[in-house]
């Protein structure tokens, strides 16, 4: 590889003399630093590998990944080494710093279309590369845009990319939930069939839309909410109306990256031919324009911490309390996946007001919430606003943005540590590799160490290594400095039931008998079953939530890799059904019977949920399933729902008990209702013992009597 042939950088760190810091990362700092013996400016990223101990893996990827890369527009390393309980990262010194921190020091609302066609432009040619080599970059963003004082430009962080030629546990890396949440495409989300270089392609039109507005879509949310509305609501994209200043070329290349499914997003090379790239200019523009006059890199970072702080002290003076505090802050939107509260307070100190204001992405996105997957897991309350904005006649205004005041009743049940929420909802378990994996062994504290950077040849070697790598021998430098057993999230995003076919037993459409409906106040789904069950018997793994702490990214390892198809039951108004309408299998001979046993348990509360829950399946059925019910079925359901109408009293209003509450209760995995169905038989066999015993009494009673009446006739 040129670059590194070219130069020898020494691998002491005595070679290196340290300057201002100007970034941060989960557990590095960047430096700004000069190479004594080429006297070169450089950056040096330095990762605490003690505090690295849960994302091992992901480092030893990324300094492969940028020891092998070589093309102008991605951001390689010269060298890297060990020294103590850290790794030094030295990478080539760009002095304009992040997108990211450049539109917060001064574009908080986004740069204007020639600007952001020249970035974009340069970050296609990068991920052009990436791709044809097999790389999946996954965590394209303004924050890894890097700019050079010429106005070159690079894509940096490849801590969690992936190779499309890897074997065996690392192809699993695939069906792996990483990257940073506002960013992620939704079959990362998913895990329903793994991803491939699309996902880049839904990241790079999100990365736009930050580059536009100064932020990225949903930024304002909780990391779940995001993950919620990314699946449920319609792409984002440019509003035509609020996003006047933008060309029609610009809104269309973003829509052309940002639809659900991949195979419909173009590719990146096919995308470097938009339109929209003619109006890209030469990479020394945008050191006239967006960086001239700018301070120094350092400076600008020093300002933007001490804003930071600043911003933290006058909240902390706003909001006395603590709880109040984290809550706020929380509400006002954290873009990072971040589990450590005090790093969430103080990100969320930086962010603007201008937050505030609703997204023309978030408009189109509760516009278009009928296109709902369905997902469930909601708390009641964000549900019953979540419906709010579901409901047909919901206007555009009607977006996200509301949301936020239902928020503050919502955090009562979203986790301020969503982590501990996820656990109870995901399985634990390990990541992409045997846990016998050489990766584990214990850390190397001794002196520096050269740490993998190679020659293009040693790169081809690290490659045939990697393959013995996954047949779990020793190979790279990186795994002598494991420093112990790490530890993944592992497990299906959407909670088991909502996707995972569920087990038919009988006729498959009433597979279980309707065990008494347990309370009309209890509306949690898995999500807040098993938070409540985790609250109440905290599992050992909560002991290691603190490993977790990767601001910026989340990462969910599937344990389950099997595609997951539609769950197929049927609504059934007591025991729960389906939990996704759109992809219900509605069939009338399941809704009717469905339909008359509610009737004949004439519990006025029963019949409410149930007709709630049927009237929302029926109006998506009728959109989405358009040949579900003929005329003649819609018109019988339709008079059989008056007429409960009329019987139960008035329907009410919906938002009483919100729609995805309801499809929330209907909402149990085949297990709950086993369990279920065991507590109805044992509730018949007390019920027949409790007879019985009346019985008994009876008869005892009886003789007792008689008993008495001889007693009288002898006296
Ligand atoms: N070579 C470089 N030149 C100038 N600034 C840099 C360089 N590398 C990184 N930075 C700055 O440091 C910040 C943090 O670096 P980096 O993104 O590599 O850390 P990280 O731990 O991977 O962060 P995250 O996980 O949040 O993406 C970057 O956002 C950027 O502002």
């Amino acid at each position: 590889m040129e670059h590194t042939l070219e130069k020898r950088y020494p691998v002491n760190p005595k070679d290196y003399k340290l300057y201002e810091e100007i970034g941060e990362g989960v557990s590095a700092t960047v430096y700004r630093a000069l190479c004594i013996p080429l006297n070169e400016i450089v950056a040096i990223k330095v990762l605490d590998l003690e505090k690295c101990n849960s994302d091992l893996d992901g480092i030893r990827r990324e300094v492969h990944t940028m020891s092998l890369i070589d093309h102008p527009n991605l951001l390689w390393a010269l060298c890297s080494f060990t020294t103590g309980h850290s790794l030094w990262i030295v990478m080539p010194y760009m002095a304009g710093g992040s997108c990211l921190h450049i539109m917060k020091s001064a574009y908080p609302e986004g740069f204007e279309e020639p600007v952001i066609a020249t970035l974009l432009r340069e970050v296609l040619k990068a991920l052009v590369y990436l791709h044809a080599h097999g790389h999946i970059h996954r965590d394209v963003k303004a924050g890894n845009i890097l700019i050079d004082s010429d106005g070159a430009v690079k894509l940096a962080d490849f801590g969690v990319s992936a190779s499309m030629f890897d074997a065996g546990d690392r192809q699993r890396s695939r069906n792996t939930f990483v990257g940073t949440p506002c960013w992620m495409a939704p079959e990362v989300m998913q895990q329903l069939h793994g991803y491939d270089f699309k996902a880049d392609i839904w990241s790079f039109g999100i990365t736009a839309l930050e580059l536009a507005h100064g932020h990225a879509p949903f930024s304002k949310y909780p990391p779940m909410k995001v993950l919620l509305m990314t699946l449920q609501n319609a792409p984002p994209g440019l509003d035509y109306e609020r996003d006047k200043r933008f060309s029609k070329s610009f809104k269309e290349m973003v829509a052309a990256c940002l639809v659900k499914d991949p195979k419909k997003r173009p590719t990146s090379e096919k995308l470097l031919k938009h339109q929209f790239f003619k109006n890209a200019r030469s990479y020394d523009y945008l050191a006239r324009t967006i960086l001239d006059g700018f301070a120094s890199l350092g400076e600008r970072f020093r300002v933007l911490k001490t804003k930071e702080a600043d911003l933290l002290v006058e909240n902390k003076a706003l909001y006395e309390d603590k709880e109040q505090l984290s809550q706020k802050e929380y509400i006002r939107g954290i873009s990072a996946w971040n589990f450590n509260l005090e790093d969430l307070k103080s990100q969320a100190a930086l962010i603007h007001d201008y937050d505030d204001v609703p997204n023309a992405e978030d408009r189109d996105g509760s516009r278009n919430q009928r296109n709902s997957n369905g997902v469930v897991g909601l708390s009641p309350e964000r549900m019953s606003s979540e419906m709010a904005s579901n409901s047909i006649a919901s206007s555009g205004q009607e977006d996200g943005f509301n949301d936020l005041h239902d928020l503050k009743s919502s955090l009562a049940s979203f986790p301020i540590k969503p982590l501990q929420a996820l656990k109870g909802c995901f399985d634990i378990g390990e990541d992409d590799e045997d846990v016998n994996s050489p990766n584990r062994k214990g850390v190397n504290q001794s002196g520096s160490e050269p740490f993998v950077i190679k020659s293009s040849r040693a790169m081809e070697q690290d490659a045939s290594r990697n393959e013995c790598e996954n047949s779990g021998q020793s190979s790279s430098l990186l795994h002598q400095v494991i420093p112990e057993h790490k530890k993944f999230l592992s497990g299906p995003l959407i909670p088991d039931n909502a996707l995972s076919p569920k087990k038919v037993t009988g006729n498959g459409d009433r597979e279980f008998p309707q065990p008494k409906f347990q309370s009309e106040h209890n509306y949690s789904g898995p999500l807040l079953y098993r938070q409540r069950r985790e609250t109440n018997s905290p599992s050992p793994e909560d002991a290691s939530e603190g490993a977790v702490v990767r601001r910026g990214r989340f990462k969910v390892t599937s344990a389950e890799l099997s595609p997951k198809g539609p769950t197929n039951c049927i609504l059934n108004p007591v025991t729960g059904g389906s939990t996704n309408p759109a992809s219900l299998n509605l069939s009338p001979s399941a809704v009717l019977p469905s339909l008359q046993c509610i009737l004949q348990q004439n519990t006025i509360q029963r019949v409410r949920l149930f007709l709630h829950v049927l009237s929302h399946v029926i109006e998506i059925a009728s959109l989405e399933t358009s040949s579900v019910f003929d005329d003649f079925q819609q018109e019988e359901i339709v008079r059989l729902i008056k007429h409960l109408e009329q019987t139960s009293g008035k329907l009410g209003d919906f938002t009483e008990v919100g729609i995805n509450d309801l499809l929330q209760i209907a909402h149990s995995s085949s297990r709950e209702k086993e369990l279920q169905f065991r507590v109805l038989q044992l509730q018949q066999s007390i019920g027949n013992l409790v007879e019985e015993l009346q019985r008994q009494k009876m008869k005892n009673a009886q003789l007792e009597k008689q008993l008495n009446a001889l007693a009288n006739s002898k006296e």
